[in-house]
């Protein structure tokens, strides 16, 4: 794609966006934009009398938005992010700032007050760059612009308002209504960018990164057309200003960035995208021809970068490279026993992906590689990965046919006999990957609650103890029994930490189905539910609300907890391979704890790879 350098330049960067906004997220990912999602819990509560502009009241509530999400991450260690993302979308009409509505009513004053006249819309947007310091305080440099567009609504009878407020689709959107849908039926014109009425001024944005990593020098100056996202010829020459400013920090003055902000005005003339056509996400270029949307091309072609992953992986091109600085693909082809050709291909590919780093024909791991992909590194997700390619896939494979049958595609692939899921070899498969998986959540799981007036926990189903551990150092006074079935816990040792105290953890086997449970204060199950077939699931949840004192006791869950909408990929994407259980929603989680005496359910998102839910009785 034309534009793709820009974007690519994030490419092997950690990005967050600080938004919960679907749309937002889309816009983003639609050109092929990776990043993960934090939504910000700051609280969108500026002083507005204290802004000479709304649009500064848009930018700084943008900037807080993303330097929330940054310090957030930061504190838990590991997850310092390089670049994080916040948005802010307000609509100004004469002196007043309109936000999200907060009822019917509320959307009504604002829809009636638009009708017939052209208002404003103003999204403020920052772009923090993060670098963790060694005395491990967070250093960040914040660029912030803003875009306006105007948007001029029809005179709108009462009739069509409150048909449309009744739609629901006003309430979670700036002025209380969305241009992308229902709304854009209220619009008779648009003046500028039709993103940023949606939420994120995508050509601005792009602008800015080519300003950040492509900043105009002697060689360049003549290539880069500053009125537009630069020509894709400005970026081959630019490779070579980027030798001398690897690092955004460097590039960025932020003296220059602060005075754009200042003076930036709105979009230059008025350029109606809204008709050039873009219907259902798929653009139509003059011509009549179809851009095929990228979210689509991404999802053809995801497989590959998967898989390009696991081959890489399973060759231990990672490991091979530790420790190693740059090798030639000659040298590693050496190592991984492989044909010099296919490794190069395979090589350039983890480029592409933001795996490998590549200086005169010699390859290096990435941060990414050496923290997560080194079989041996503290955090590495190897043995998670290499599960993927061996049982995963092959489920996958059989996804249309389970789906056909209404069998569960794990046993589709495997033919799986009640030996196979329990014998040996499959158990300390099953143990690493669980092992490896909770290794990257486990802090985010312990402090997503204060669980300090808990003196005893149990967690049931605690395999190798990494809870367990995680509870420990975070708690001085906390004692923990990890239960599980005798197999599992008699291969327990080759699993704990070296440098651990070890004391305050005792591993005690049991079925916890069957068998009296532990006496604690905390029962924890983590991916335990999502697993069980609905009378056990039941039965199990019996047990612990009647091992449970109300007032005293609690239970801790560690699961994926789907949105409401139930429309977040990663999750569904777990439970179409899933076995006899299913994944649950915070409101069913909330029904399903209420129904077993637990009358206060918290849950936290965590934004990592599982979320945290706590259930007390009261
Ligand atoms: O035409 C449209 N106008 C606005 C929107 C959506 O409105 C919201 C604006 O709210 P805000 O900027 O505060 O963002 P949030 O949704 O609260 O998410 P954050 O987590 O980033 O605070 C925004 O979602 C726009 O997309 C629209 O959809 N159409």
């Amino acid at each position: 794609m034309l534009l793709n350098p820009v974007i690519s330049k994030l490419a092997g960067k950690r990005v967050v966006l600080a938004s919960a906004s679907p749309r937002r997220q889309d816009i983003l990912s639609n050109v092929g934009l990776r990043f993960e999602v934090v939504p910000s819990w700051f609280k969108e509560t500026l002083d507005k009398s204290l802004f000479s502009a709304p649009q500064e009241y848009a930018v700084e509530t943008a900037k807080q938005k993303a330097l929330e999400v940054a310090r957030r991450m930061h504190m838990k260690h590991l997850k310092t992010p390089d670049i994080v993302i916040g948005a802010d979308t307000i609509v100004t009409l004469e002196d007043a700032i309109l936000e999200k509505p907060l009822d019917k009513q509320d959307a009504y004053n604002m829809l009636s007050r638009l009708s017939g006249k052209e208002h404003s819309v103003f999204t403020g947007v920052a772009i923090v760059h993060c670098k963790s310091q060694e005395d491990n305080q967070l250093d960040t440099d914040v660029i912030d612009f803003y875009e306006e567009t105007k948007v001029k609504f029809a005179d709108l009878s009462e009739d069509l308002l409150w048909e449309y407020i009744d739609s629901g689709e006003p309430m979670d959107k700036a002025g209380g209504y969305g241009i992308q849908s229902l709304g854009g039926m209220l619009v008779e014109s648009v003046h500028g960018d039709f993103l940023n009425v949606v939420g994120f001024p995508l050509n601005h944005f792009c602008k800015k990164l080519a300003e950040i990593y492509y900043p105009p020098s002697k060689q360049s100056i003549h290539r880069v057309k500053h009125d537009s996202i630069p020509y894709v010829e400005s970026f081959e020459d630019l490779s070579d200003v980027e030798k001398d400013c690897s690092s955004p920090s460097k590039t960025y003055d932020k003296k220059k960035a602060k005075s754009d902000s200042d003076s930036n005005t709105c979009s230059p003339g008025p350029s109606t995208k809204h008709a050039t056509g873009i219907q259902n996400g798929v653009e139509e270029k003059p011509s009549g021809t179809v851009h095929l949307p990228s979210k689509l091309i991404e999802l053809m072609d995801g497989f590959k970068a998967s898989k390009t992953l696991f081959a890489a992986s399973k060759l231990k091109v990672f490991d091979k490279l530790k420790d190693k600085g740059a090798l030639k693909a000659m040298d590693i082809a050496d190592k991984i026993n492989a044909s010099v050709h296919g490794t190069e291909r395979l090589l350039d590919a983890c480029v592409a992906l933001g795996l490998l780093e590549k200086t005169h024909q010699a390859y290096s791991n990435t941060e990414l590689a050496k923290t997560f992909l080194v079989s041996d590194a503290e955090f590495s997700v190897h043995d998670f990965i290499i599960h993927s390619n061996d049982h995963m896939w092959t489920h996958f494979t059989h996804l249309e046919s389970a789906v056909v049958e209404g069998t569960y595609s794990h046993h589709k692939a495997c033919g799986r006999t009640a030996e196979h899921v329990h014998g040996p070899e499959f158990k300390e498969r099953f143990m690493r990957v669980i092992h490896c998986m909770l290794k990257i959540t486990a802090q985010d799981i312990v402090t997503a609650f204060d669980l300090s007036k808990y003196g005893t926990a149990c967690d049931l189903g605690g395999c190798t103890g990494t809870l367990a551990h995680e509870l420990t150092w975070t708690y001085p006074e906390m004692q923990v029994c990890v239960f599980d079935l005798p197999e599992i816990i008699q291969n327990v040792s080759k699993f704990q930490p070296e440098k651990s105290d070890s004391s305050r953890i005792i591993f005690t086997s049991g079925n916890f189905l069957d068998d009296a449970l532990p006496k604690a204060n905390l029962y924890i199950l983590s991916r335990v539910l999502h697993d069980l077939p609905e009378d056990k699931l039941h039965h199990l949840l019996r047990k612990v609300s009647e091992a449970c004192n109300p007032g005293i006791s609690a239970l801790l869950i560690a699961e994926i907890v789907l949105d409401e909408e139930k429309k977040e990929p990663r999750a569904l994407l777990q439970s179409i391979s899933m076995s006899e259980g299913k994944q649950r929603s915070g409101t069913e989680y909330k029904k399903l704890l209420e129904k077993h005496g637990f009358n206060s359910v918290q849950i936290r998102y965590t934004g990592n790879l599982l979320d945290a839910i706590l259930a007390v009785k009261r």
